[in-house]
């Protein structure tokens, strides 16, 4: 495990996993263990916004794709705005594109009036003091396309202190190659355990619960100890 494994400050070891071993947990932990895709999503939302809100930030860019990575962004962007920060969200394509725990999470937005742009985001990310990169997680297939692709590219060309949700979007989180753009990340929360692709960037790692519980790691064979001992959200060393 030690070739493969991160790391926390204090030493505990953890184990990175591919996306095909990431989704495997998720699977169990929803079909065998009963937890919900958006209990999940929310923690990972609510870690994000804790993230972000070290920064202490007044307009937030939210960029946020159809899948589940964009979902956790749209939570942390709820948590951000209930905090009087200033959100706008950038989604990569219509909401009528968005369904399940992701829909819920964009209905939510809607309902509490937060702005959202499927059009030209240039002013919202130039504006912004901090962009959450909320667009591509570890189902990344193939080089950025399309409006998620301008995207990356308008979000790297604002320079904008971002933080990514699981991995910069664009990144294959199994390799860690690039088949296209990449979003160029000042910091990452990863979630639940490192994926193996994160070897290969350099911005600061946190690790955030996403309350998966250990019999979920036994069930598919992983050894973990929590490294969530006394917080949700811990920096992890390569
Ligand atoms: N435990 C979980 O399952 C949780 C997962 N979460 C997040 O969900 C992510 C996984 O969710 P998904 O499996 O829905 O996948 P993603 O959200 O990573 O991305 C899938 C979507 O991205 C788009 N996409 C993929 N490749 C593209 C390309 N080359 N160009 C343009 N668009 C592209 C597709 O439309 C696809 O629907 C994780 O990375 C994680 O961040 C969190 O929301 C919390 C809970
Ligand atoms: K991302």
């Amino acid at each position: 495990m030690e070739g493969t494994a991160f790391q926390t400050a204090d030493g505990t070891l953890i184990p990175a996993v591919t996306a095909d071993e990431m989704r495997e947990i998720d699977r169990v932990a929803v079909d065998d263990v009963g937890l919900t895709l958006l209990q999940m999503m929310e923690n990972a939302g609510r870690n994000l916004a804790g993230r972000v809100l070290e920064r202490d930030p007044e307009r937030v860019a939210v960029l946020a794709g159809n899948g589940g990575n964009g979902g956790g962004g749209l939570a942390c962007g709820r948590h951000l705005a209930n905090r009087d920060v200033s959100v706008s969200v950038v989604l990569d394509r219509s909401p009528d594109a968005l369904d399940g725990a992701v829909s819920t999470q964009y209905r939510i937005l809607e309902g509490m009036n937060v702005s959202v742009t499927t059009s030209d985001a240039s002013d919202v990310c130039s504006e912004a003091d901090t962009v959450v990169d909320s667009l591509i997680g570890y189902g990344l297939q193939g080089a950025p396309r399309g409006r998620t692709q301008d995207l990356i590219d308008l979000c790297n060309d604002t320079e904008t202190p971002t933080v990514s949700l699981d991995v910069p979007s664009g990144l294959d989180a199994t390799t860690g190659e690039r088949p296209g753009l990449l979003v160029e990340s000042d910091e990452i929360l990863t979630l639940a355990l490192p994926k193996t692709g994160l070897r290969e960037t350099e911005s600061r790692l946190y690790l955030g619960d996403v309350s998966i519980p250990r019999i979920v790691y036994e069930r598919v064979g992983i050894e973990y100890e929590t490294p969530f001992r006394e917080s949700y959200c811990v920096a992890v060393e390569r």
